[in-house]
């Protein structure tokens, strides 16, 4: 038993060793499981690390890559650019090289310029002394011409001044003669009775229709003064000889058929103007009818053809103007009238053609003489436009008379008047003048206008062919007054010269335009006007006076 109590102590040793041996198994075990989990956990913790550096890593690396990618671009940009600019570089040195050769041939171009210019410099140089040399001729002759130019104005001056006094020696009559041209429808074949243009003939048709006896010989041989006319005519004497007589006339000008209105009205500007400063101007269109005295005088619609009476107008319009400056102000008024079988009529009434009594009244002051007519319209005139409204108007009631009686406009007298009062702002002068321009009625003979078998035809030509004797009676008396003194002037014969009385006078300016046909059928008629204005032009009718007042 011991033995096996001593056994089972042993065991029982054994199993307590073995129990301490698997307690101290198991604390080692469980410090190995400890640092196992340590392990682990560094592992783990090593991993995560790692896998963190990993991504940040492959983070980098797409980081680079793209800044690769980006450079890689850059430098494709960087070679194409350089590319490019290798291309400049070449074209600019292309360039350059053009450049130099044109260079070149521009030096060699300038140089060959610059051999010219010197030799233009010298040729400049020349031609600039030149110039100034002329130019010093040419200032001497400058001078020269205006100096010429004065003296020319003062011979001009001294021209008028004596023209003025040959006009006051002669009296203040004058005459102009005019012919007016053959008309298209004048130009009448002899054997075909048919009208031809002129433009049909080489020759002038003057020349021409002379041959066939349609034109009258008329010649005009004062090509310098323009103051003679001559008519040749032949006529069969009892015996059946042909006779030829030559007819001379001279007056103060003589207008051929080619004288424009202008040329007729440059010689009369002078009248116009003496009206604004004060005298009494007449101007008359005589000659038998259809012979141009009212072309003459009233004219046609365009400026070429315009007659005197809106030329004057206009005349006296400017010359009133330019009177301004000096302190001038002028008033104008207007009237028109017809006398028709020594009936005196208002052509600027409105309405029926005027029936009223027209009387004439002068008034006469120590410094003026005046004319009014009764219960007639007096236009205040302000312009030259207003003054062919008024000549339209005129015309307009001289058209309605006509329709009235045929062809009265040649059986009438026409007076157109135009008064113009000045005052001097300055001075306080006044003064007052008045332009008649006058329209005579045709002054055929009785025979020949066909009239003696018509008794009104007959009235019309005996008052025409009286007021115009009438009116060579005045210019006649007036010129015997002029010679011996004082005498009776048979005004009050007919309406026209008692009308006009203050404007024909020794103290006004007086113009007789004959107008004259060209046709050798009316040659009669025209050597009658010829001997007619022959006699008025041999009047002496004294000195014209301006009718100005000083200041009261
Ligand atoms: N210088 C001229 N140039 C061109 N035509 C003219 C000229 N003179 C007159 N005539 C023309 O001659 C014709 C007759 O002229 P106008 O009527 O002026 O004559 P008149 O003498 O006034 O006649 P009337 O006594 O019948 O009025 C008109 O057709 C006119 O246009």
């Amino acid at each position: 038993m011991n033995a096996e109590r001593a056994k089972v102590a042993e065991l029982q040793a054994d199993h307590r060793a073995l129990s301490r041996e698997l307690a101290s198994s198991k604390a080692a075990e469980l410090d190995k499981r400890r640092q196992l989990v340590n392990s682990s956990d560094e592992i783990e913790k090593t991993r995560m690390k790692h896998a963190r550096e990993i991504m940040e890593l492959e983070m980098d690396i797409q980081k680079r890559a793209r800044e690769t990618r980006e450079l890689t671009e850059e430098l494709r940009c960087a070679k194409e650019d350089l590319e490019r600019e290798r291309e400049v570089v070449s074209t600019l040195k292309s360039t350059v090289s053009h450049q130099s050769t044109a260079q070149i041939t521009l030096n060699a171009q300038v140089n060959a310029l610059q051999v010219e210019k010197t030799a233009l410099q010298a040729q400049l140089d020349a031609v600039t002394s030149t110039v100034s040399q002329r130019t010093l001729d040419q200032q001497a002759a400058m001078r020269r011409i205006a100096e010429l130019e004065a003296e020319a104005r003062e011979a001009e001056l001294i021209r008028r001044k004596l023209h003025n006094m040959v006009q006051e020696l002669k009296g203040n009559i004058r005459v102009f003669c005019r012919v007016r041209p053959v008309l298209p429808h004048e130009f009448v074949s002899p054997s075909t009775g048919l009208s031809r243009s002129d433009s049909s003939s080489g020759r002038s048709p003057n020349s021409d229709n002379q041959d066939k006896g349609l034109v009258a010989d008329v010649m005009f041989p004062d090509k310098r003064d323009h103051r003679e006319i001559v008519l040749n005519s032949s006529s069969s004497s009892a015996m059946g000889q042909e006779r030829k007589e030559v007819h001379n006339f001279s007056f103060d000008r003589v207008f051929e058929p080619e004288s424009t209105q202008s040329d007729v009205f440059e010689e009369i500007s002078l009248l116009a103007q003496s009206c604004v400063d004060g005298y009494n101007v007449c101007i008359f269109a005589y000659g038998q009818t259809g012979s141009g005295k009212s072309f003459t005088m009233e004219g046609g619609a365009t400026e070429a053809t315009m007659g005197m009476i809106p030329r004057a107008v206009n005349e006296v319009f400017r010359a009133a103007q330019a009177l301004n400056s000096k302190g001038w102000e002028y008033k104008m008024e207007g009237q028109f009238l017809e006398i028709y079988n020594e009936t005196i009529n208002d052509l600027l009434g409105k309405g029926e053609f005027d029936k009223k009594k027209h009387d004439i009244k002068h008034e006469k002051t120590a410094t003026s003489a005046s004319t009014r007519v009764t219960d007639v319209n007096v236009m205040p005139l302000h312009t030259p436009r207003e003054v062919t409204a008024l000549l339209r108007l005129a015309n307009s009631r001289r058209t309605v008379a006509a329709t009235l009686m045929n062809e009265r406009s040649s059986r009438s007298h026409s007076v157109f008047t135009l008064r113009i009062c000045g005052s001097n702002q300055y001075t306080g002068e006044r003064c007052e003048g008045s332009l008649n321009l006058v329209d005579l009625a045709g002054s055929e003979r009785l025979n020949s206008s066909g009239a003696a078998g018509d008794k009104d035809r007959l009235k019309e030509t005996q008052n025409i062919n009286r007021s115009l004797s009438a009116l060579g009676d005045v210019i006649a008396a007036l010129g015997e007054k002029g010679e011996k003194g004082e005498k009776h002037i048979p005004y009050r014969n007919s309406k026209l010269t008692y009308l006009l009385q203050n404007s024909l006078s020794g103290n006004s300016k007086t113009l007789m335009i004959l107008n004259l046909s060209p046709l050798a059928a009316h040659l009669g008629e025209s050597l009658t006007s010829l001997r007619f204005a022959t006699k008025v032009n041999n009047t002496t009718i004294g000195t014209a006076k301006k009718q100005v007042r000083g200041a009261s």
